[in-house]
């Protein structure tokens, strides 16, 4: 069984690396969706994988790095597509949650990437 929980950030962001006239190397912002999906045997006693208030804690300290910021300033993120805002943000909370099992980050409401992990 999963369970997930779902985050939104907004923020700010330009692609350094795509040709001149590209509309992406322009600033611009995106109402991110964030989903983060839990693996794992339901806790017999408690009757859930996990509380989804310990799941929400784990992101909270990603959420406040990306929430309402130029995410290019963050470190290892200066080409933050959504690839790699998606793997960076596996990277920082995988210590946290052993049980994650896979990401989804919305861009826009028609685009998006599906991460499992390397
Ligand atoms: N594979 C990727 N392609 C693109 C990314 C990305 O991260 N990975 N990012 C962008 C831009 O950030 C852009 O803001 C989003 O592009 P797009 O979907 O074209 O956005 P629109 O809202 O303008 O889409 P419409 O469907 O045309 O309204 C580009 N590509
Ligand atoms: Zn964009």
């Amino acid at each position: 069984m999963e369970i997930y929980k779902e985050f939104s950030f907004d923020s700010a962001h330009f692609l350094p690396n795509v040709p001149d006239g590209h509309k992406c190397k322009n600033m611009h912002g995106h109402t991110y969706r964030l989903r983060v999906f839990i693996k794992g045997p339901i806790d017999p006693q408690l009757g859930w994988i996990m509380d989804f208030k310990e799941l929400k804690d784990a992101l909270s300290g990603v959420i406040d790095q990306l929430d309402h910021q130029l995410i290019n300033d963050i470190k290892g993120l200066e080409n933050p597509t959504a690839e790699n805002i998606t793997s960076w943000i596996w990277t920082q909370i995988k210590p946290l949650l052993p049980l994650l099992f896979k990401i989804e980050l919305y861009e826009t409401p028609t685009t998006g990437v599906i991460y499992y992990g390397d």
